[in-house]
C-alpha cells in the first residue's frame, strides 16, 4: 500500500483509509488508458450504457442526447472521473465525489482540460448526508468492495436518494472464478491491475448485496452481468453471467 499524508484522506465510519491510499497512490493514472485502471477503461460503455438504460427505464425519460438534463446525479467514489465525464456530457447536474483529495485534483483538472464543469467534492458518503443533500440518481461503481462498513454505507446513501430515485451499483461477485479472472487474471497474469487492487474476502454476491440494500431500505433489481469476453476483448450486459462483475440498481 502507498502512504499518502493522513489528510488527504477525507476521514469517516465508510472509509477504509488503506483502500483510499491505494488509490491516491495511483492517481494520477486514472486517464491513462493502458494503466492501472485499463479495466475501468474497457468496461466504461457497458457501465454507462447500464446506467442509461436503468435510468431511462426508470424516470420514464425519452433516449435523446442529452437525457439526464432535469436529474440531479451524485457520482459517489468517483475515482479520477472516468463515468463523471460522460455523465455531465449527457447533460446530468452532478456532484462527484471521492474520499481522496488527490483522486478529486486530478479529476477536477482533467475536466478542467476537458471544457466540463464538475462540481468535484473531498468527502464521503456520510458527510454529505450529514450536510442534507439529496439526489436523484446516485452512481455507486466500483465503490462497496472497497468500504470500511458497508451496511454503514448503505444507509448514508439511503438518506442521499430523494424519494423515487435510483441507484445503480457495480462490484464483483465472491466467487472462485472472480478469484480466478479479478485477482489472479487482471493482478498476477495480464497485469492489468496492481498488486492488492482487490481482496477477495470484500466481494459481495449478489444475494448479499440485496439483501443490505434491502437493510438500508432499498427495493434491489436482479443482478445484470457485465460479461467479458476474451475472444473479442469485450465487455456486454448479460442477464445470466454475473459470476464476476454485476450490476444492481436499488430504489428509493
Ligand atoms: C475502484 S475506484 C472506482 C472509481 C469510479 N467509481 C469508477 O468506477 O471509475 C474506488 C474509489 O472509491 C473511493 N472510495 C473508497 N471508499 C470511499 C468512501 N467511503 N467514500 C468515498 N469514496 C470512497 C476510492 O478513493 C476510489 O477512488
Ligand atoms: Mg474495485
Amino acid at each position: 500500500m502507498t502512504n499518502v499524508h493522513p489528510e488527504q484522506i477525507a476521514t469517516g465510519s465508510t472509509v477504509d483509509a488503506d483502500e483510499v491510499a491505494f488509490f491516491a497512490g495511483i492517481a494520477d493514472s486514472w486517464w491513462d488508458p493502458k494503466g492501472p485502471f485499463k479495466p475501468l477503461h474497457q468496461l466504461n460503455p457497458t457501465r454507462l450504457a447500464y446506467i442509461r438504460q436503468e435510468v431511462c427505464r426508470h424516470f420514464d425519460l425519452k433516449d435523446t442526447l442529452r437525457p439526464y438534463e432535469t436529474l440531479r446525479f451524485l457520482d459517489i467514489g468517483c475515482g479520477g472521473g472516468l463515468l463523471s465525464e460522460p455523465l455531465k456530457r449527457l447533460g446530468a447536474d452532478l456532484v462527484s465525489v471521492d474520499a481522496s483529495e488527490k483522486n478529486i485534483k486530478v479529476a477536477s483538472l482533467h475536466a478542467e482540460q476537458s471544457g466540463l464543469d464538475i462540481d468535484y467534492r473531498n468527502t464521503t458518503a456520510e458527510a454529505l448526508a450529514d450536510a442534507g443533500e439529496t439526489f436523484d440518481v446516485i452512481v455507486n461503481m466500483e465503490v462497496i468492495e472497497h468500504v470500511a462498513d458497508v451496511s454503514a454505507y448503505l444507509e448514508a446513501c439511503r438518506k442521499l436518494l430523494k424519494p423515487g430515485g435510483i441507484m445503480l451499483l457495480s462490484t464483483i461477485n465472491r466467487t472462485s472464478k472472480a478469484y480466478l479472472f479479478a485477482i489472479i487474471g487482471a493482478e498476477v497474469i495480464l497485469r492489468w491491475l496492481p498488486r492488492g487492487a482487490h481482496d477477495w474476502n470484500k466481494f459481495l454476491t449478489p444475494k448479499e448485496l440485496s439483501d443490505a440494500l434491502e437493510a438500508a431500505s432499498f427495493t434491489p433489481s436482479a443482478p445484470t452481468g457485465f460479461s467479458f469476453n476474451p475472444l473479442g476483448g469485450r465487455w456486454s450486459l448479460s442477464d445470466r453471467d454475473v459470476a464476476v462483475n454485476y450490476a444492481m440498481s436499488a430504489a428509493g
